[in-house]
């Protein structure tokens, strides 16, 4: 592991899982084919993510199953996990015999918790209930061999007394993991650690944190579990996801980098997975922030391309990322002689910069960047 100020705040570093080829799914107007889900799942896996959620079997006929195949083929049953919605034990049945069908090996279950979860999908079932149909669904799943994580869908605002007694049913069923879906934005990262440290406590548990962003705390608040003993962390490409996105993969292996000094992780593949999962989602150019868009390491002034390291505690090149100066409208002669440097146009600069300030002012449309100016130049030339 790298050097880091903060090496040690965290207990232990975390495995990862990414759920974009399921998240997305449910966030309206994104489809990803097969073909898209073989390139992101060989994509993640070569950056070392653990764990590769897709698909959402409900039944023989489900239109993931062509997904799921796509991902087995890429990667291998052992790294994907797929999720199971459950109601009730006839339909539990179900969806673990078309699981079978399919090869998964891990499954991931989807129960609500919360009370307001519980009573619309549910119908106000008691706590007693939450955890005899968690029980039944977890023994029927390990009698089969499959790996288990179980979800408090919307478990970050499940109260204390509701939710551990339920994980605590959960493991002694047998279950391999148990998921804290903060399905709505709702905890700080302090009130996170709070409710990691109630989970971890139980014996035998191992724990997941899976956010959802829409108070742009997903990144924040899977650190803090992950500093109160969580094991692993759910996180998608590009913050892809319904409810405000999920925990963005690049802030966070970024972030696990940057601040922990976690090398575990091969982050030049990052960039490529964003545009290739951006564009396959159809978002390709929705703004985005982060260290793998197009904007993040793009500057104004030569000085700071010449000098990265005093502007970058992450270089571009760690997330396949690249440099570029971007002219913007404060054009200066020194500026338009650097974005000319090498295209072999021979203007003169102080005049053609007149020139091109004045144009841009009169059009109120700024010269973006260094290709813009260089087709200005010779526009200048012909005039
Ligand atoms: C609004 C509501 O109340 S929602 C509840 C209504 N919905 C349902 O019951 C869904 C249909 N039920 C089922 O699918 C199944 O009964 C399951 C999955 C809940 C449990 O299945 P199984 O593991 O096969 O257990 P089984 O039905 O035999 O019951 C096991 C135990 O759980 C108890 N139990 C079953 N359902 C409930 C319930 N709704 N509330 C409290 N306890 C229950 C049983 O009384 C039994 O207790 P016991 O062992 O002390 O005798
Ligand atoms: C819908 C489920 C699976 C989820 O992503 C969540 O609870 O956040």
């Amino acid at each position: 592991m790298a050097e880091s100020a903060n090496e040690g705040s965290l207990p232990r570093l975390p495995h990862l899982s990414d759920a974009t080829l399921r998240d997305s799914a449910h966030m309206g107007g994104v489809e990803f084919g097969p073909k898209d889900a073989t390139v992101i799942a060989e994509l993640l896996v070569k950056t070392g993510i653990d764990l590769v959620e897709v698909g959402m079997v409900s039944g023989p006929g489900s239109k993931d199953a062509d997904l799921v195949l796509a991902t087995h083929e890429a990667i291998g049953p052992e790294r994907s996990m797929t999720l199971v919605v459950v109601r009730d034990r006839e339909q539990v049945k179900k969806a673990l015999d078309e699981a079978e069908r399919l090869g998964v090996r891990h499954i991931m279950y989807s129960i609500p918790t919360s009370e307001q979860h519980a009573k619309l999908k549910l119908g106000s079932p008691s706590a007693k209930f939450l955890n005899v149909l968690a029980r039944s669904a977890i023994s029927q799943a390990k009698e089969r061999g499959f790996h288990v994580t179980f979800s408090g869908e919307d478990g970050a605002r499940t109260p204390k007394e509701r939710l551990v007694p339920y994980v605590t049913a959960g493991f002694e069923a047998g279950a391999d993991r148990f998921r804290l879906a903060e399905t709505v934005a709702y905890l700080s990262p302090w009130q996170m650690e709070e409710v990691i440290s109630d989970l971890t406590a139980i014996d035998g548990s191992e724990i997941e944190i899976h956010s959802h962003n829409m108070l742009g705390m997903a990144v924040a608040n899977s650190l803090a579990a992950v500093r109160a003993g969580a094991q692993w962390i759910s996180a998608t490409v590009g913050g892809i996801g319904e409810r405000g996105g999920n925990a963005p993969l690049a802030e966070l292996l970024t972030s696990l980098r940057v601040i922990h000094g976690d090398t575990r992780f091969d982050l030049t593949h990052l960039t490529e997975l964003s545009r290739v999962a951006l564009r396959g989602a159809g978002l390709g150019s929705a703004f985005q922030s982060g260290p793998t868009t197009p904007h993040a390491f793009a500057y104004e002034l030569p000085g700071q391309l010449s000098n990265p390291e005093a502007y970058e505690t992450l270089p571009a090149e760690l997330v396949g990322n690249t440099r570029e100066l971007r002219v913007r409208t404060r054009l200066t002669p020194a500026l338009v002689k650097w974005a000319l440097a090498g295209s072999g146009i021979d203007v003169d600069v102080e005049a053609f910069t007149a020139w091109l300030i004045e144009r841009q002012e009169r059009n109120g449309a700024p010269v973006l960047d260094q290709e813009a100016v260089r087709k200005a130049a010779i526009d200048f030339q012909a005039a």
